[in-house]
């Protein structure tokens, strides 16, 4: 099982690369992976998974952070209307995106990240991303406000970029003009 010792930290040149397409079919190899790093999201929002195993709770896992140079992504999550998601996802590409954008008031933070960084992290607040999932099917994905959020950190993990990467570096807390916050 994933734990935290296979999560890679930043300065790490895993988490600066462009990684690799996915063949697909997957091989029973990046299935294995994929199901593995979904499982890592979901006991990490288990209270005596995390108290045993260590974890730092999380909604989403992308492959290079555990040193693996794949498009590969796990979220699990319930937002806030309720609406569940827990998808693997093979080769997500964003087809969409809005020109307004949302944020979180509390800023990001990052599973490779051990320190806070302060600021607001501007993303498209509406998304519309199309993959392959581990059961093999073409998915097309819309999503907004938080779930948005958290597919562009994952994605962002798969083009090597950092929540961190998006915060204005002069002023923090400065937004664009159409942005709306998603908590
Ligand atoms: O490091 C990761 O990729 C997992 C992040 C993803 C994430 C960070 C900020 C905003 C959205 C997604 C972890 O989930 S950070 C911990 C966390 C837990 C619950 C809600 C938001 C962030
Ligand atoms: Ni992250």
């Amino acid at each position: 099982m994933i734990t935290m010792e296979d999560i890679v930290r930043e300065g790490h040149p895993a988490l600066r690369k462009t990684a690799e397409n996915v063949d697909l079919p997957p091989s029973p190899e990046d299935r294995k992976t994929l199901e593995e790093m979904l499982q890592f999201v979901k006991n990490s929002q288990d209270e005596e998974m995390c108290d045993r195993y260590g974890l730092r709770p999380g909604v989403g896992l992308a492959a290079p952070q555990i040193d693996i140079n794949k498009r590969m992504m796990a979220v699990h999550f319930t937002d806030t209307k309720d609406k569940e998601y827990s998808y693997g996802l093979f080769n997500p590409k964003i087809i969409s995106h809005s020109v307004e954008y949302t944020y979180l008031s509390t800023g990001e933070g990052c599973l490779s990240v051990d320190r806070e960084v302060p600021g607001y992290v501007p993303r498209y607040r509406r998304i519309t991303m199309k993959a392959t999932t581990l059961d093999g099917e073409e998915v097309k994905l819309r999503l907004k406000d938080f779930a948005a959020i958290v597919f562009q950190h994952e994605l962002d993990h798969l083009n090597g970029i950092m929540f961190y990467d998006h915060i204005n570096k002069d002023q923090p807390y400065a937004l664009p003009e159409n942005a709306t916050p998603a908590d």
